[in-house]
């Protein structure tokens, strides 16, 4: 029997329209299966009343006969990152523990005005630092997957969206927001075995969003499909004039243009993202995934990116330098947590409040940050670095002449244990190297599940579009599905 935590966004949206089933049913059926997933740590906060008030506004409306909003009823997952109004937001971190915002962010804003609802609060790496979900203060996100040749391992659900990409393969919540600064959309999608997409750069508000790398931080949707990934992204999309950064472009609608038909599309498949030491079956996976584009009637064609190889190395000082100042805000004065030392100054109380606040990792990038920005230093890394983002943007715009889409592998292995990297940051920050040249270019780029590797953990396939291709983007991920029958959840154990 098919439960209604099976139904994704596009399934529950049609059915509560139909009358199959009412929205206060989904809601309870969501509501249920998060409470009794405790063990997964995906969810921070439970907000069951707000997806419950959602239902009731969806019943209601359809009660009286009035015209349903896009996603009247659906109930989400929302990351941590995202300021909710009056709901605790901490972005992963004690140094915002008990922070209420006054405020809610414009893309979870738009996706209540859609008629949407919130589970929850999910879990993540702290400021959306990590590709683990271990940095997070309170608690690394479990994997639902776990590998077939038995042992206990935990697996890491991917970060930093962990929360949101456990949550949605689990079935916790049918779909949920994340968001990509260096890859942090797509590297959990692919370990989860879900779709998530990042938009281009600009196309989602970053108002309310807690900023971590304001040139790179963009907002994005983590769905069991691409179809549902179109209906949520559409709804988080859209100009905001409180974001200088916000595109004024009308949001097409992309579930409406979505086709797998790849005829006339020439798909390019970079010769420097060929690693050394690529693992074979993500290379075999690649190849299968140039047959399933070919098949759908694409032109495939090498490129080249040729400064891809600095692109890890250009994003982990930029990211760094952005966090390093934005970060600045959180001194004990101002938001959440404050360490007040007996007989201690104001310059004690800063100390002690960023000691205690902010965990290894966001200080590493802090420290990083402020040396790469230091007068003595600032030429020879930073401006080097943003040299270099140039070269990256234009290695795109020079492949964008011989071709409209690019197809990669969207990480270099599939899910690894808990603790098996977090001693390394080096081979953490290396789970970034083939989402972060489009990071740097601020190119839509999703993942999609292609298959499993031996011990059965999912691996996803990545498109990259040319900047407001969402479309093309969408629609190749399409493709890559059907072809790809991905159709393996995770067992429950939890
Ligand atoms: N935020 C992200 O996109 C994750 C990336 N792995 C980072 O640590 O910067």
């Amino acid at each position: 029997m098919t439960e209604l935590t099976d139904l994704g966004v596009r399934a529950l949206r049609d059915g509560i329209r139909g009358g199959e089933f009412s929205a206060r049913e989904v809601a309870d059926a969501y509501t249920d299966q998060v409470s009794r997933a405790k063990e997964l740590n995906a969810f921070l906060v439970e907000t069951p009343d707000h997806a419950l008030a959602a239902a009731k506004a969806a019943d209601d409306a359809r009660a009286k006969g009035d015209t349903l909003a896009p996603l009247a009823g659906v109930p989400l997952g929302i990351k941590d990152l995202f300021c909710t109004k009056g709901v605790e937001a901490t972005a992963g971190s004690h140094i915002l523990e008990g922070f209420k915002p006054p405020y809610e962010s414009s893309v979870s804003q738009r996706l209540w005005d859609a008629g949407a609802g919130m589970l929850g609060k999910l879990n993540m790496d702290q400021f959306a630092m990590g590709s683990s979900n271990e940095t997070s203060a309170f608690g690394n996100v479990k994997s639902p997957w776990r590998r077939s040749d038995g042992g206990n391992a935990v697996l890491t659900p991917g970060g930093s969206s962990g929360g949101s990409s456990a949550a949605v393969a689990a079935r916790l919540c049918p779909a949920a927001t994340g968001t990509d600064t260096g890859g942090s959309i797509r590297q959990p999608a692919s370990f989860t075995g879900i779709s998530g997409i990042k938009p281009t750069y600009g196309r989602c508000s970053r108002w309310g969003v807690i900023a971590f790398a304001s040139s790179l931080d963009q907002a994005g949707a983590m769905a069991r499909d691409v179809t549902d990934c179109a209906i949520l992204l559409e709804q988080m999309a859209g100009f905001d004039p409180k974001d200088a950064t916000s595109l004024d472009a009308p949001v097409p609608n992309w579930e409406a243009g979505l086709s797998s038909d790849l005829k006339g599309k020439r798909i390019g498949v970079p010769k420097e993202y060929r690693m050394d030491g690529m693992p074979a079956e993500i290379e075999a996976l690649w190849q299968q995934g140039i047959d399933w584009v070919k098949d759908a009637g694409a032109e495939v064609l090498e490129v080249s990116l040729p400064h891809t190889k600095y692109a890890l190395p250009a994003y982990y000082i930029i990211a760094p330098a952005e966090a390093s100042s934005n970060l600045a805000r959180y001194d004990g004065v101002r938001y959440g947590q404050r360490d007040l030392p007996d007989g201690a100054n104001l310059q004690e109380m800063y100390a002690a409040t960023r000691d205690h606040g902010f965990g290894d990792e966001v200080k590493r990038r802090v420290i990083i940050g402020t040396y790469v920005l230091s007068a003595g230093f600032y030429d020879a890394y930073y401006t080097q670095a943003q040299k270099v983002r140039t070269l990256i943007a234009r290695d795109f715009d020079m492949a964008w002449q011989d071709c409209d889409l690019l197809l990669t592998p969207t990480a270099p292995s599939a899910a690894f244990g808990l603790g098996e990297k977090s001693d390394d940051p080096i081979a953490m920050y290396l789970n970034d190297v083939f989402t972060v040249p489009s990071s740097l270019a601020g190119l839509p780029a999703m993942s999609v599940p292609g298959g499993l590797d031996k011990q059965g953990l999912p691996l996803g396939l990545q498109v990259i579009g040319k900047a407001m291709d969402e479309q093309g983007v969408l629609n190749a991920g399409l493709a890559l599905e059907e072809r790809a029958g991905f159709r393996a959840r995770p067992e429950a154990w939890w």
